[in-house]
């Protein structure tokens, strides 16, 4: 398995990291590194381990086995506020009016408070700044959580689900104020996302996790590189498709369809039909639990 840029210039690093809750193993034996600047997407099915990880990188939470470090240092003693997380529950106080969150914001950030940025993040939201917290929408409170996460211009930007519950136009709105952060400031950016869709054309780097394990990390245009998607006559999965990984296959009326991660030199015959894969049936075929799979587990 190809793994993240392990080389120098990471932003983060894993090694053999691994989180067990009693008897569940949220996640297990993550070795991967981050390039400063990358923007990453981390996918996985409910309960894979995602939100496992980015509180392990943010320092909310300590590890079982092995170690993380961010920015060069154990995430537990971060340079605050060079790293921001946003979690998924989104912590706000319901009794602050928005005008009073973003002040809170500046207090906590003097040294790198972008007031006048702060501000457009939330007009994106259209946030009314004497309205109180507790009167938001979901979508709202995004806006509002996103602003206070941006706001000091983090060096690692650490994403749970920031889209959950926001419109295909906030999303785009949302995923814009992201990568505009990241473009303004080289911001190194783990974005964790059911929505694989609106991540195609956002992120650069795939960290894909399978059961909290990783099952695919690196540059995601050398990984979708590496695989295909072949068509053919249903039937056996032949000898010559065999000798790759084949990572999903499946039959559809008369067809067989199959995932493969090329292995070396693959012939297609020419009575079989090769296409790039996009992000989304990349990601699909990993974690399909329904696939007719012949990769060891
Ligand atoms: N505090 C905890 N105590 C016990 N088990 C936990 C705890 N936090 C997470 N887990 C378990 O660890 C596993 C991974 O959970 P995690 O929240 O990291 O997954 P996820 O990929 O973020 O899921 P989702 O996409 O639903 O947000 C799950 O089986 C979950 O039940």
């Amino acid at each position: 398995m190809s793994l993240l840029d392990t080389t120098g210039g990471s932003a983060v690093r894993a090694s053999g990291l691994g989180r067990r809750f009693h008897r569940t193993w949220a996640l297990r034996e993550a070795d991967f590194a981050v390039p400063a600047g990358a923007i990453t997407a981390v996918v996985g099915a409910h309960g894979s381990g995602k939100s496992t990880l980015l509180s392990l990188l943010a320092g909310l939470d300590l590890p079982t086995t092995g170690y993380a470090e961010v920015l060069g240092a154990d995430p537990r003693r971060r340079p605050q506020p060079a790293v921001s997380h946003l979690g998924q529950s989104r912590p706000l106080y319901d009794y602050l009016t928005v005008a009073e969150t973003l002040r809170l914001g500046r207090e906590l950030n003097r040294e790198r408070w972008d007031e006048p940025y702060a501000r457009r993040l939330a007009e994106l939201g259209e946030l009314s700044p004497t309205a109180r917290v507790r009167t938001l929408s979901g979508g709202e409170r995004v806006h509002l959580a996103l602003a206070l996460a941006l706001g000091p211009h983090p060096d690692v930007l650490l994403l749970d689900e920031p889209l959950a519950g926001l419109d295909p136009l906030a999303r785009g709105r949302v995923l814009r104020a992201i990568l505009g952060e990241a473009a303004e400031s080289g911001a190194t950016v783990l974005l964790a996302s059911h929505e694989i869709d609106d991540l195609a054309d956002t992120c650069d780097h795939l960290l894909l996790l399978d059961h909290g394990r990783v099952r695919l990390a690196g540059e995601l245009a050398p990984l979708l590189d590496e695989h295909l998607l072949l068509t053919g006559s249903a039937g056996e999965i032949p000898a010559w498709l065999r000798a790759h990984d084949v990572v999903r296959s499946r039959h559809t009326g008369r067809q067989l369809t199959a995932l493969v991660r090329r292995t070396g030199e693959l012939d297609v015959p020419a009575q079989w039909r090769a296409d790039a894969p996009t992000l989304p049936e990349l990601v699909l075929a990993y974690l399909d639990p329904a696939a007719e799979s012949v990769v060891p587990a």
